[in-house]
């Protein structure tokens, strides 16, 4: 799915929930934790639980990789089971030296068939080129964090008065188009919405942070959509882990509905 087609399911919807599979084994329900492929278990059941109240899904990349080889094909299997009219997400956050950025690039673009994936800028543009060279896939960079690590850095002020995060911005965007580039924005960072959107007012921003990091959905809302939505706003652990007993998901599915319920409004 590219952009064109993820504005359209928002608007159509009327949401913008990304759903995070950050799926951790030690945290799998007691009664799934012994059954084998029990990662892909519990995700299919939060993607048929969760599908009708969101438009995106993302899976962050280290909860799989952590499993080894058992991992990767968990994520292989749930990225194929996540329904075409879902915008998704590598969140692999990776960048390094052109020729190596092209590798990542294909593994989560070609091997895996992300239709997105988030990428630290730190390396610079030829860290990033390479995965802006694909057509209709999506290159998120961090902009601003939901971290309070986002002060060690993001948030330090360059020689001429201007915040790292800031020039990060509108630097990279003129590497590339809002239809090929967005940028994470935190949820707790809500105060820097509305400065963000006078530097890139046209980018989607997925803006995690909400839920167990303490984010405002509301504010992050009134601040941050434009006219094509403009958000993926992104839950994890709030929703995944709404219970941890045998109703999982359709626990996870009622903070998913609430979510949306909240969203609709606002569209
Ligand atoms: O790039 C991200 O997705 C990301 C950026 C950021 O600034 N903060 C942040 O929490 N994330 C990711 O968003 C998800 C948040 O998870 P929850 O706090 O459980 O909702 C995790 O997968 C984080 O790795």
């Amino acid at each position: 799915m590219n952009k064109h087609a993820l504005v359209a399911a928002i608007k159509e919807k009327k949401s913008y929930l990304c759903v995070g599979l950050d799926t951790d084994i030690t945290r799998l329900p007691k009664h799934l934790q012994s059954s084998p492929n029990a990662v892909v278990k519990f995700n299919k059941a939060i993607i048929d639980a969760t599908k009708d109240a969101c438009v995106s899904y993302k899976i962050n990349t280290a909860f799989y990789e952590a499993q080894g080889l058992k991992g990767w094909e968990a994520m292989q299997e749930t990225l194929h089971y996540i329904p075409r009219t879902h915008f998704t997400i590598a969140d692999a956050k990776r960048g390094d030296i052109g020729n190596t950025s092209a590798q990542y690039a294909k593994t989560f673009f070609e091997t895996l068939p992300f239709d997105a994936i988030t990428v630290a800028p730190y390396m610079g543009e030829d860290s990033i080129r390479p995965f802006l060279e694909y057509e209709n896939k999506v290159t998120i960079v961090l902009g601003l964090t939901s971290n309070k690590g986002a002060e060690n850095f993001e948030l330090q002020k360059l020689y001429g008065g201007k915040p790292l995060y800031e020039e990060i911005l509108t630097t990279v965007a003129s590497w590339g188009t809002p239809d090929n580039l967005m940028f994470v924005v935190g949820a707790t960072q809500a105060k820097s919405f509305l400065h963000i959107r006078q530097i890139i007012p046209d980018h989607f921003l997925l803006v995690p942070g909400i839920g167990a990091q303490g984010g405002s959905l509301k504010e992050v809302s009134h601040f941050g959509l434009n006219s094509d939505g403009g958000l993926l706003v992104n839950a994890s652990r709030a929703i995944i882990y709404a219970s941890s007993g045998e109703d999982f998901a359709d626990a996870a599915q009622k903070i998913a509905l609430n979510y949306h319920e909240e969203m609709r409004p606002f569209l």
